[in-house]
């Protein structure tokens, strides 16, 4: 769907927030049921997005574009309208409305990039929950109303939500035929084969690549391969997600319109004046690596120490502060990555802090989240270096010789307010829910002159790790 100038109009949204406890008393991920909900969970904070109020749909290299325009019209009702309490005013974070959103990696993509704005969002952080009901004021349910002046409230909004979590808890799949995600039995029903970008044709890609990077076409390349897993029983995608959340903390655990998984690696997020990224590239398989101390040791001699994974690394974080720099007054990143450890892999990595211009004062004058996404995306962590260059190649490679198109992989993945705050994720470490029973994974690697396809080959399998293991089949 190409949708530059959005001919069905925006929404006009209005929302209302509210301080409240999670429903249900449980944590952020417990809110997950039936697996058409939104999220975006970290350290067991975040928010998650229930039933749907707007969803905006696009491909195409103007995709961002589209976004941003079609975001600041159906937010204009509610940033005009200042002198309602729709932001709330008890130290909640200033997040309404709000749209989750991912974004497809190529320009070419046939893939739907999309914002979706949940009717309900539900967020926790510090200790504090808070919802907000958010609606389109020209929807037939309320167009009436609103024309008579009525604005979302707390009451509404409460009654609302009962209605809406009676009728998702008549739509919870049977716990009784859901895999039980962990042991034998659950393996048992799960069958994983190659995607179209086969083992050996990744091998053979590889090889290309390193050919090319040596004849001196580019210095680095990011090639991926995807993978199938087929359930017996339909994937029990919440159960998924809160495995991820629990089991990768430290990672960003994102579901959007059927894309899941657990990211490590920050592309921008906007909080105010303030930018920061957390850059990754050099990967080191946990699997059979010592433990302790000498676990420590061992990733700093084959990461810290090694000039390949340095030098893969050193582009990513280049590719980043390069295209961010002239958006900002001052942009800090330290000159000697550090070592990030998550239960699978170790990674060398870099935490960017930047102050953005135009940004003080009470409206952002300067580039908010989904421009400063546009901007970035994609870094030499998922693309390559020079990223034309790579991203030509990455077309050949995995598109015109094997028929993978990335669609939403490795693309932005994330959160919007209309303030112009944000994160968006680089959606790694996932897959997309094809079917009820179907599931595409895809992992890729950073290929330098010194790589190996063999390596290569294997990291791919310690990157599809964490979503294989949360879909019950033993990797
Ligand atoms: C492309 C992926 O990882 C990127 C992020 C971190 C480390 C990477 C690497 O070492 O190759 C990749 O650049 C992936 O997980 O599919």
């Amino acid at each position: 769907m190409n949708n530059p100038g959005f001919t069905v109009p925006a929404p006009r949204l209005a929302s209302c927030t509210y301080s409240a406890p999670l429903p249900g008393g449980n944590g952020l991920a417990d809110l997950l049921s039936t697996g058409s909900e939104c999220a975006w969970i970290r350290f067991g904070e975040g928010m998650v997005g229930l039933g749907s109020a707007a969803r905006f749909a696009t491909t195409g290299p103007g995709r961002f574009e589209a976004a941003r325009r079609w975001w600041m019209a159906a937010t204009a009702a509610e940033s005009g309208d200042t002198s309602r309490t729709s932001v709330p005013d008890d130290g909640l974070p200033r997040r309404s409305p709000l749209a989750f959103a991912a974004f497809a990696f190529a320009d070419d993509s046939p893939v739907d990039s999309v914002l979706v704005v949940p009717e309900f969002v539900v967020g926790s952080a510090q200790g504090r929950s808070w919802l907000t009901w958010q609606v389109d004021l020209d929807s037939p349910c309320y167009a009436e109303k609103a024309a008579a002046g009525w604005r979302p409230d707390r009451a509404d909004a409460e009654r609302r939500l009962r209605g809406l979590l009676a009728e998702t808890a008549g739509r919870k799949p049977d716990p009784a035929g859901a895999p039980a995600g962990t042991g034998a039995e659950a393996a048992d029903g799960l069958r994983l084969t190659d995607g179209v970008l086969t083992q050996d044709g990744y091998r053979a890609a590889v090889v290309r690549g390193v050919r090319e990077i040596e004849a001196g076409t580019l210095t680095k390349l990011v090639l991926a391969r995807d993978a199938v897993v087929r359930s017996a029983d339909p994937v029990d995608v919440p159960q998924v997600l809160r495995t991820l959340s629990v089991q990768y903390r430290d990672c960003w655990t994102y579901a959007v319109n059927g894309l899941i998984g657990s990211t490590p690696e920050m592309l921008v997020k906007v909080d105010g004046d303030v930018a920061r990224a957390r850059v990754l590239a050099g990967t080191l398989d946990r699997d059979g690596a010592p433990v302790g101390t000498a676990g420590s040791d061992y990733a700093r001699q084959l990461l810290t120490d090694d000039p390949k994974q340095r030098h893969e690394h050193r582009l990513a974080v280049d590719s980043l502060t390069e295209r961010l720099k002239p958006f900002t007054t001052s942009l800090e990143a330290p000159d000697e990555p550090f070592v990030l450890e998550l239960p699978n892999v170790w990674h060398l990595a870099t935490d960017v802090t930047a102050l953005l211009v135009g940004a003080e004062g009470a409206r952002r004058t300067g580039p908010g989240a989904l421009a400063l996404t546009e901007a970035l995306h994609p870094t030499a962590a998922v693309c390559g270096t020079p990223r034309e260059a790579a991203a030509a190649l990455i077309n050949r490679l995995e598109s015109e010789d094997h028929g993978l198109d990335r669609g939403l992989f490795a693309g932005p993945v994330g959160w919007l307010d209309g303030n112009g705050n944000g994160e968006f994720g680089i959606a790694l470490r996932g897959a997309v829910v094809e079917e009820e029973h179907t599931v595409r994974l895809y992992a890729g690697c950073g290929i330098v002159a010194a790589s190996d396809p063999e390596a290569e080959l294997a990291e791919t399998h310690a990157k599809m790790r964490p979503m294989l293991q949360a879909l019950g089949l033993h990797a």
